[in-house]
């Protein structure tokens, strides 16, 4: 489920500022969403203007944009540790250091490639800041497994709801072949141990909290602006 209430310009802006830390020589994880979007295609621009960089895409959406603007890639699965990963978030908690990502269905690699990373740059329009969280927390789940994650889910006092594809009949199917549980909690007063249940439970291929990552937040504004807050 995404979170769209964002402007482009702030989104902009927030991408923009965050790609401009990225220097000559680093590996750097290429975040999935439209603002992330932002980083790459300015990564793009001064690759052409002559940067010396490569790219580990979390998606099949940051790898086709990362091509398409000329950034080389690395293959995710050969690269144990980048520079620096700079990627979008549905919402941020920056008092707990806490997101919530996947609403594109891409947060697994995105946590793969952020743990990978020395740091972690958050990239965000202002409506995404939140305290507490309070934000669906995606789930991404062996098929196999749906019936007995939903009822883990439930347990831990959250409400399930399989994501359905648009332009497509029936579920979304992640880039990994699995399916994606939309899971209400209200507000989350503690990330961090909602984190850990949700990683415990058998089928849970990987979830969007995001606790204690990132390293810095730029948070843009609808004047183009962008404010770098430490989490
Ligand atoms: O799965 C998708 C990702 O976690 C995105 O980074 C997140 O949904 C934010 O996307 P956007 O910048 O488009 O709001």
């Amino acid at each position: 489920m995404k979170n769209t209430a964002g402007t482009e310009a702030a989104k902009r802006a927030a991408g923009e500022a965050a790609a401009a830390e990225v220097r000559d020589g680093d590996v750097v994880g290429l975040g999935t969403g439209s603002t992330a979007a932002h980083a790459i295609r300015d990564l793009g621009d001064r690759v052409d203007d002559g940067l010396d960089v490569e790219g580990v895409a979390t998606s099949y959406q940051s790898r086709a944009l990362a091509k398409e603007v000329g950034i080389p890639l690395l293959s995710l699965s050969d690269v144990a540790r980048v520079d620096l990963a700079i990627d979008g978030a549905d919402q941020v908690a920056l008092g707990a250091n806490a997101l919530v990502k996947g609403g594109g269905a891409a947060h697994a690699r995105e946590k793969v490639v952020a743990s990978a990373a020395d740091r972690f740059l958050v990239v965000a329009d202002g409506s995404k800041l939140a305290e507490p969280l309070d934000y669906p927390v995606p789930v991404e789940v062996l098929p196999d497994a749906l019936a007995r994650v939903e009822r883990a889910v439930r347990d831990a006092g959250g409400d399930p709801e399989l994501r359905s594809a648009e332009r497509k009949d029936g579920p979304v199917v992640t880039d990994n072949g699995n399916l994606v549980l939309d899971c209400d909690f209200g507000a989350v007063g503690e990330a961090r141990s909602l984190a850990g249940t949700l990683s415990a439970a058998p089928g849970v291929v990987e979830h969007g909290l995001f606790v204690g990552m990132a390293d810095a937040v730029f948070v843009g504004d609808d004047d183009g602006d962008a404010t770098r807050r430490s989490p």
